[in-house]
């Protein structure tokens, strides 16, 4: 984890605006004191819930997309640290870890290669580095019975997130196989071919690596679903989805109805759950979209299923506060952090 960067009191503070006879998540959220006894201080923990920011955009590059899905983790630390302290959400139960640093290799790449192949190529090829460091992370986190709450970055980083808490439940003794499922409420399948790693094909990799069981989708766009990606889902019994157009259009199932039928499809087996904010209309995400659910569907989405799935972690991606073609959001992160507060009282219910 040579680009994981630790948080301590003080750096959380910075960003915690104290107001006196209130009390804000910043001043209840724990820090790991030792950041070189890591396992140690996760075991003696008494939190529930680690928080890790992964502000990168190599994935979605990868993917030919528009980056700036690394400016989404400070704008979301600036709202979630300032949610104030209640007994609706007290924040003593989260250790806010830290962010990885992928910057330096992404201006590598930039400098570097020459011409859209190669660059490309770099850019899939630094996945592998991402993938594996945010992989150890999570591992680390889920053998000491922790939930990781992850915020993107790209959605490349499913990958990672599966194969990691999958190691590392079964380690800790809490799964028989290294095997989990996904609910992901998404745009997008992200279950393109494995042509080398990037942001949609993090469920594919996880699928063919033995390290995802079962795997649905919410609210997937008719519109965005390349053929060969439908015939690899239709064919596939553990793979399921109930399209935006059944939802929303056509009215086959309610919003209510579809989350339930993912939570009982991957009812056997812990799950993780994912949110990318390209679901949900006029969000500023790579693939930003006019069509898309409303943000409180996004907050019942992570409310049902922190409530009712047997949660592995959560992944919230591809949320941008600024994009490298100008267009700007600055209630990114506010919304970002409203999913997580939602998230953590579903689990604490
Ligand atoms: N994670 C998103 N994947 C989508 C969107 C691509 C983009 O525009 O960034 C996909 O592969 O189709």
């Amino acid at each position: 984890m040579n680009h994981f960067k630790f948080y301590n009191k003080k750096d959380v503070l910075a960003v915690t605006r104290i107001r006196r006879f209130e009390t804000k998540l910043g001043e209840r959220i724990q820090v790991i004191h030792d950041p070189g006894k890591l396992e140690a201080s996760l075991q003696a923990s008494n939190a529930s819930f680690v928080l890790i920011g992964v502000p990168e955009d190599i994935g979605v590059k990868a993917n030919m997309g528009i980056g700036g899905t690394d400016s989404a983790w400070l704008s979301f630390l600036h709202a979630f640290l300032n949610i104030q302290s209640n007994d609706f959400c007290e924040g003593s139960n989260i250790i806010l870890l830290g962010h990885f640093d992928f910057s330096g290799i992404e201006s590598l790449i930039e400098k570097n290669a020459q011409g859209f192949d190669e660059k490309l190529a770099a850019y899939r090829h630094a996945v592998n580095t991402i993938d594996d460091e945010v992989e150890q992370l999570i591992h680390l986190i889920t053998q000491n019975k922790k939930i990781p709450i992850v915020i993107g970055g790209g959605h490349n980083n499913s990958y990672p997130c599966i194969k990691g808490a999958a190691k590392g439940f079964y380690k800790a003794g809490v799964i028989p196989i290294a095997q989990i499922n996904a609910i992901n409420l998404d745009a997008h399948a992200d279950f393109r071919p494995m042509e080398g790693r990037h942001s949609g094909n993090g469920f594919s990799y996880a699928e063919n690596d033995g390290y995802l069981e079962k795997y649905c989708v919410v609210g997937l766009h008719e519109n965005y679903l390349p053929q060969n990606v439908w015939m690899d889902m239709v064919n596939n019994p553990f793979v399921d989805c109930i399209t935006y157009e059944d939802i929303f259009v056509h009215e086959k199932r309610n919003f209510r109805q579809a989350v339930d039928h993912a939570i009982e499809f991957t009812s056997d087996t812990l799950c993780g759950i994912e949110i990318d904010i390209d679901s949900i209309e006029g969000a500023l995400s790579s693939a930003s979209s006019p069509v898309g659910v409303q943000v409180n569907h996004a907050r019942q989405f992570i409310s049902y299923t922190a409530m009712d799935s047997k949660v592995a972690y959560l992944h919230i991606c591809e949320g941008a506060a600024k994009l490298s073609d100008g267009r700007e959001d600055r209630g990114t992160g506010k919304m970002i952090s409203y999913l997580v507060s939602d998230f953590v009282k579903g689990m604490m219910a």
